[in-house]
């Protein structure tokens, strides 16, 4: 999940407005003044993240793996401060439910002739960051007691 929120942030732009006149890296934000942060652009900066484009879970398994709260500044899938995402934890319950059903609960093919190395992982961007090509897959219900979902 983790590393699907680096890849991916479901908002990939987060909107602020600078409360105080500052001064990051060099450049000058004066009070007032809008900022956005590219947290998609961050989730794959080269220069923080080793094969940045890759899907590799396993990095976070790492010690000095970087933390989702919003104090590592190189990883911001709920932003960072005030303004950071209230339903956090709401979000991160649901989706690991929703993951653990689908796996639990079926098997799951893709369509005849398409292989996985060839899904199409681009994002579509806006205000939220959907796939731009629909994964299509196909469900089986594998478990034998109906009174297990
Ligand atoms: C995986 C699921 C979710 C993700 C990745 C996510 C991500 C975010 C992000 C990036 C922000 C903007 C933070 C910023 O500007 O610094 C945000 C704000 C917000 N989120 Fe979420 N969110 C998720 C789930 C939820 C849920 C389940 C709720 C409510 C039930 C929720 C409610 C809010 C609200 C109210 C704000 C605005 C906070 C403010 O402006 O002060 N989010 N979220």
């Amino acid at each position: 999940m983790k590393e699907t929120l680096r890849l991916h942030p479901p908002i990939p732009l987060l909107l602020h407005e600078a409360a105080a006149d500052s001064v990051v890296s060099g450049y000058s934000i004066p009070r007032d003044s809008r900022v956005m942060i590219n947290v998609y652009a961050i989730g794959r900066d080269g220069s923080v993240w080793s094969e940045p484009d890759a899907f590799k879970p396993g990095r976070f398994m790492e010690s000095e793996a970087p933390d989702f709260r919003g104090s590592d500044f190189e990883f911001l899938p709920f932003g960072s401060g005030r303004r950071s995402c209230p339903g956090m934890q709401l979000g991160l319950y649901a989706m690991e439910l929703a993951v653990a059903k689908m796996l639990h609960c079926f098997d799951w093919e893709l369509l005849e002739g398409v292989g996985s190395g060839e899904l199409d992982m681009t994002d579509m961007f806006g205000l939220t960051a959907p796939r731009a090509t629909r994964l299509i897959a196909v469900p089986s219900y594998r478990l034998k007691c109906p009174m297990v979902i």
